[in-house]
């Protein structure tokens, strides 16, 4: 399998010639400026909307609606491009054709036992009903629905090798009259027919990573009846301004004293190292959050479009409670489905610091240097999830917040911005 670097490497054999149609100038520091009649060389394609191209020696991402292909390049086009590249999918289905990541989805009870309590809150209601499993894996929802239901027909659909198993699965829990193992991306097979529920496990880090989220708007798209329903319904991003007291001091003051010894000039790299991406798997007690949590981001998996995942923007406005040091910002997500019958119960599931822990845990977004913030102080600002044009499973998250202090005497409004790729 191509390493990360061979396939980069890989990538600079394609070059095409382009040339640009009218001025563009870029909206962010990543995009290439350039003007009508600039040749451009396109080095990648990796969406349909942005590709990866150079002018004078600069490479940054253009808009490929407004390039043209200079026709004397046309007949070198090479017909290797590839969009699939920019979705990994090799390394991405590969990863779920081992047990290690099922097991750990299969073992968090929190995540699992939620989606046995829809089907079971509402069994009645899946009499005789169709359903889509969207990257069943191991296939436990769809053999919830068989178990605990009379649903007429589960597709249960998974695009990794785990499939084969999925089916010996099905067999060995007698589900094989009612749950069909489709192996292939949701967005290829062909399902017998349209289906009353979409349900799904999609969500990743921070709610988006992966972005298996298109697949299942895509699919609704396509195989969800009028009228059907989603499972999850609605998504929501949660973020809160944190302490990180502990994380701090493992990773920066650590380098102060070690042995009696200054390592502080090591602390810029500390920084670099530790303090750039985002933390996974980080987990929040509920005294670090320094606020109440805010949801940021709301997503209605009705009306949510694959074109929206592009750029999402969330504010938010804290009001600090407590006197303590604002480390950084932390984010989770809520799932919630809603009840097949009208009026009925939703059902959630919270991976937040006051619900039962999940395997996403929760994720910590460190700032460079912390703050010292004080009751009575507010923090407000934006968050922009941006997609990468590039590799379509990553996104960088980037957050601005200004900190407005009490204390009258002092009218200091603190402004801070950083962005954090997760992970390209
Ligand atoms: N973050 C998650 N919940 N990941 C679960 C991903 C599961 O869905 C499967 N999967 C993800 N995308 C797709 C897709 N487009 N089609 C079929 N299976 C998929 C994947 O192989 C794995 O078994």
């Amino acid at each position: 399998m191509q390493t990360e670097k061979e396939k980069e490497k890989e990538g600079d054999a394609f070059v095409e010639e382009y040339v640009a149609l009218s001025n563009f100038t870029g909206s962010s520091s990543d995009q290439l400026c350039f003007s009508s009649g600039d040749r451009l060389l396109v080095h990648a394609k990796p969406s349909p909307e942005w590709w990866w191209a150079e002018l004078h020696g600069v490479r940054g991402y253009v808009p490929a609606s407004y390039l043209r292909q200079d026709a004397a390049a046309e007949e070198e086009e090479d017909e290797h491009t590839s969009l699939e590249d920019q979705w990994q999918d090799e390394e991405y289905f590969g990863s779920y054709g081992t047990l290690r990541l099922h097991l750990e989805m299969l073992a968090d009870k929190s995540r699992t036992e939620a989606y046995r309590k829809v089907i079971v809150s509402n069994s009645a209601s899946l009499r005789s009903k169709v359903v889509m499993d969207l990257g069943c894996g191991t296939g436990i929802i769809s053999l919830f629905c068989a178990q605990l239901a009379q649903p007429s027909e589960v597709y249960a659909v998974e695009a990794s090798s785990m499939a084969e198993y999925t089916r010996q699965l099905v067999k060995q829990n007698g589900c094989e009259q009612v749950v069909t193992v489709l192996q292939g991306r949701a967005e290829e097979i062909e399902l017998p027919k349209q289906v009353d529920v979409l349900v799904s496990e999609w969500m990743g880090n921070c709610l988006l990573f992966e972005f298996m989220v298109e697949s299942v708007l895509l699919a609704r798209d396509r195989w969800l009846k009028e009228g059907g329903v989603m499972w999850p319904s609605s998504a929501a991003l949660t973020l809160v301004p944190c302490q990180a007291n502990s994380y701090y001091a493992e990773k920066m003051a650590f380098w102060e004293q070690p042995y009696g010894l200054d390592f502080t000039p090591l602390q810029p790299l500390a920084q670099q190292e530790f303090f750039t991406k985002p933390k996974f798997s980080h987990v929040i007690e509920p005294d670090d959050c320094l606020t109440a949590p805010c949801d940021v981001l709301c997503l209605d998996m009705y009306t949510l479009q694959v074109k929206d995942l592009e750029e999402i923007k969330g504010q938010f406005h804290f009001c600090v409670e407590k006197p303590g040091v604002f480390h950084g910002f932390t984010s989770w997500f809520t799932v919630h489905f809603e009840s097949l019958e009208t009026g009925g119960a939703t059902v959630e599931l919270n991976t937040g610091p006051n619900s039962q822990p999940t395997h996403w845990k929760q994720t910590l977004f460190m700032l460079d240097r912390p703050v010292s913030v004080y009751a009575g102080d507010s923090i407000s600002g934006t968050i922009f999830l941006r997609r990468n044009p590039i590799w379509r499973r990553h996104m960088t998250i980037s957050l601005h917040w200004s900190i407005n202090s009490s204390k009258k005497e002092t009218d200091n409004c603190q402004v801070g911005t950083k962005s954090f790729p997760m992970w390209r």
